[in-house]
């Protein structure tokens, strides 16, 4: 995949000794060493006792917390300039001459429950690596450099995705925070507030709309790279996603005495209702996908008939108006079946993110570096939603991604290989570098 082979100017770790971009072969093993090394490293913040257990860092969490920590303590000691903003985003500067033009990159570190090592933290480890390279090797760009580790990208705490990047894209206000509650019932505002954020005592979240550009690198988190042993992806677009939740109401009766035409099953109306969406995204066909990921009976006791049940939607799709027409029919369906059944269901939107196209001119420079570097690579679309679909409609944006063994995420089984890791990495840096130094503009 790579023109290994080659002579090399630099050893791993010595400072490059020339202007000239090192050889390929030496800074993928300088990188592989040193992505394995520091995800390991920040993986220790929120791992369970057990492999099997995974990561879990839920937004304003003390795991989260620690590990947004850490990592500004360890991104100041590389000379970045380190800062929060009020809803916890993080950032790391490298300043540059033209300090107001901003070449952004940057992922989350929040997880899913029992999430892997990669998802979002590869892309936050990469950009940190690139940006201390960058400065060692080149010094003080032209444009300004910055990492972002945003908060809250997968709606694992709060029904409330991207609420990051949302904040510097002017969907989400930090002084005006949705109203939104974790599981316990806490508000997004108190834990933004207990994690000492939301008080103004930041800076309130930059507008991306000023950026030059924003990257980020992430793990294919599907199998399509590994299949077609292909190196990098470079995402041409990301799909359209809808989450909902829904309430189904029904009579809590006696399991006893309550014969089976008498009853009003929230919980067998919403089987119903979960087999009905599967079977419409079936029929509706390729690439329609629609997932009820929870499902939660109440009052939940074997020997009464449950009088509530709520249920989890995510519906996605890459053409905005099929999602949408879609999700219309959908509501419809889940009506019917609550009246048949002398049920109610109410629904509540939680995150809706529209379909979006990465910027040409920065996949066409993403082209361009795999040819250089030797890296095969291939178009593709992105089935996981992500920062950058935010971030696009508002400035230049490019999505990188590297392959995910066997495809899994969203797992403790996530895994990507430290030559991959790698080789990501020295893409993205070529990118940086092209934008920063040499001041391309996309
Ligand atoms: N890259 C992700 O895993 N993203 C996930 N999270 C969001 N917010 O889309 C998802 O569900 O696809
Ligand atoms: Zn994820
Ligand atoms: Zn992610």
């Amino acid at each position: 995949m790579t023109n290994e082979g080659k002579p090399e100017v630099a050893a791993a770790g010595e400072p490059a000794p020339t202007k000239e971009p090192p050889e390929t072969g030496a800074l993928l093993r300088r990188f592989a060493a040193e992505a394995a090394h520091m995800l390991d490293w920040l993986a220790q913040f929120g791992s369970g006792a057990n492999a099997d257990e995974g990561v879990t860092r839920l937004l304003y969490t003390p795991a989260w917390q620690q590990a947004q920590d850490a990592l500004a303590e360890r991104l100041a000691g590389c000379g970045l300039a380190v800062s929060y903003d009020d809803v916890g985003n993080l950032y790391a500067r490298l300043d540059g001459a033209r300090e107001r033009e901003v070449v952004a990159t940057g992922s989350h570190i929040d997880t899913v429950v029992r999430g892997g090592r990669y998802d979002g933290a590869y892309g936050i480890v990469a950009g940190a690596l690139a940006l201390a390279y960058l400065k060692e090797a080149y010094g003080q760009p032209e444009r300004t450099l910055q990492l972002v580790s945003f908060a809250e990208e997968e709606g694992s705490r709060f029904p409330l995705a991207f609420w990051g990047s949302g904040s510097v894209t002017g969907r989400y206000q930090a002084r005006h925070a949705p109203d939104a509650a974790d599981a316990d019932g806490v508000s997004l505002a108190a834990a933004m507030h207990e994690a000492g954020f939301g008080q103004g005592r930041y800076a309130a979240p930059p507008a991306a709309a000023d950026w030059s550009a924003f990257v980020e690198l992430h793990i294919e988190q599907g199998s399509v790279l590994e299949r077609e042993g292909a190196a990098i992806g470079i995402v041409q677009g990301i799909v359209g996603q809808r989450r909902f939740g829904f309430e189904v109401s029904g009579e809590a009766n006696h399991a006893g005495t309550t014969p089976m035409s008498y009853r009003r099953d929230a919980l067998c109306g919403a089987a119903e209702m979960i087999v009905a969406i599967r079977d419409a995204a079936l029929a509706y066909g390729d690439p329609t996908v629609a997932t009820v990921g929870r499902l939660e009976a109440s009052p939940g006791t074997v020997n009464v008939v449950p009088g509530r049940a709520s249920f989890t939607l995510d519906v996605r799709h890459p053409d905005g108006a099929a999602l949408e027409a879609f999700c219309g029919e959908l509501m419809t369906t889940l009506e019917r079946i609550a009246a048949s059944n002398g049920l109610t269901v109410s629904v509540s939107l939680w995150t809706e993110a529209a379909p979006v196209r990465m910027n040409g001119r920065l996949t066409e420079a993403l082209d361009r570096i795999c040819r250089t570097r030797g890296l095969v690579c291939r178009h593709m679309y992105s089935g996981a939603g992500h920062d950058s679909q935010l971030l696009a409609p508002v400035c230049p944006t490019a999505m990188v991604f590297v392959p995910s063994r066997g495809g899994i995420s969203h797992s403790p089984a996530e895994y990507t290989n430290a030559e991959d890791l790698a080789a990501g990495i020295v893409v993205l840096a070529d990118l940086l570098y092209a934008l920063a130094y040499k001041g391309e503009t996309p």
